[in-house]
């Protein structure tokens, strides 16, 4: 069965090509702008595609005819959204759309990645069922995606997650766990929030959660995340801990001493129980998350 995935290159997209790879059940067409960067290259279809071009979209959909897409790419640098709508909109809402209109013809199973951004952060941790109040650009668009997923007509799932952390090759963009050790490592000082609220999720996790959707079709909307609600201050000196780093170097500060471009939702975090029962997703810990992070860092610095 062939799987066709969207944003490959990127921090869930490599480890979503891992996961299917491992299952010979399935057939993958990996598909990224540009060049395919993973490491590893054996096993799968890669293609370069802009999913902002709908014709684009629309002869590689006609040329694989996947029976599942998992859409994974999105323009995730939630700053770059709140200076730039026009490509926060085309990149996250219009590709979507291009995307679902050549998925009808082929009746495929269509999984839209999503955040815990779609929230305003004032009555987290969030279940499945509560309403979307999105307070920065990138929130509205996931919101506007996923809008068009649920009347698409089409099989659909919706993957909520929540500040996805892990270790990949060439991302574009780092995320808190490796941020954090690399400043620490580096002796530079940082200043870390207190009052923000997150479930941050190992992107193994993730690729598991997202398997387990297209394993069973599951209709809905799931909830996808750690289980454990932590603020960044918490999660970077258990960071130090582990990596035996200088918590020193950590600055406890507000987030409103903190400005970035788009505004955060304050107390987000996911309720996983629905994940847990209807697909049998079960989490890492923080504590072991970092584990495996860190046997992964260590091991390619080993390479
Ligand atoms: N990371 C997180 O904390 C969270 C992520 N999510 C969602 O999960 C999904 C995956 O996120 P993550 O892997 O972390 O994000 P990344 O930014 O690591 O990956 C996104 C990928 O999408 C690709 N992409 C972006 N725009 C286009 C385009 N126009 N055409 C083709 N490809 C494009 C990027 O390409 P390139 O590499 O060339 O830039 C990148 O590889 C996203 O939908 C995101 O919104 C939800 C909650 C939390
Ligand atoms: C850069 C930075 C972040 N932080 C905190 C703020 C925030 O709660 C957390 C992560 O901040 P960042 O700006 O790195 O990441 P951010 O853009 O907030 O991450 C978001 O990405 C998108 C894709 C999502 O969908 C969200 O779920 C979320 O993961 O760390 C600090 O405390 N100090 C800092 O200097």
């Amino acid at each position: 069965m062939k799987v066709f995935i969207t944003g490959s290159n990127g921090l869930l997209g490599q480890y979503l090509v891992q996961a299917f790879l491992q299952d010979p059940r399935y057939q993958i067409v990996a598909t990224g702008r540009g060049e395919n960067r993973l490491r590893q290259q054996a096993g799968y279809v890669y293609e370069p595609l802009e999913l902002t071009q709908q014709a684009a979209v629309q002869a590689c959909l006609e040329k694989h005819a996947p029976a599942i897409i998992i859409h994974a790419g999105a323009m995730s640098q939630v700053d770059d959204c709140e200076r730039d709508k026009a490509a926060c909109w085309a990149a996250n809402v219009d590709a979507t759309s291009y995307l679902l209109q050549a998925a009808l013809p082929l009746h495929a199973f269509f999984l839209q990645l999503s955040t815990d951004f779609i929230f305003d952060g004032l009555a987290g941790p969030y279940r499945e069922n509560d309403l979307p109040h999105p307070i920065n650009n990138y929130g509205a668009s996931k919101v506007a995606a996923e809008r068009l997923v649920m009347q698409s007509g089409l099989a659909w799932a919706i993957v909520r997650t929540v500040l996805v952390y892990g270790v990949a090759d060439d991302l574009r963009r780092s995320n808190f766990i490796t941020w954090v050790k690399q400043n620490l490592e580096q002796g530079n000082p940082i200043k870390v929030v207190n009052d923000q609220w997150r479930t941050p999720t190992l992107v193994q996790d993730l690729a598991r959660g997202c398997k387990l959707v297209a394993d069973q079709r599951a209709n809905g909307v799931y909830n996808i995340s750690g289980s454990e609600l932590l603020t960044p201050y918490q999660m970077a000196l258990k960071v130090a801990a582990f990596l035996k780093l200088d918590a020193g170097l950590l600055q406890e500060v507000t987030a409103q001493t903190f400005t970035q471009v788009g505004a955060r939702p304050a107390r987000t975090g996911f309720i996983i129980e629905k994940a847990r029962k209807v697909l049998g997703y079960q989490p890492k810990s923080f504590a072991e998350g970092l584990e495996i992070v860190a046997g992964q860092l260590q091991a390619s610095s080993q390479a």
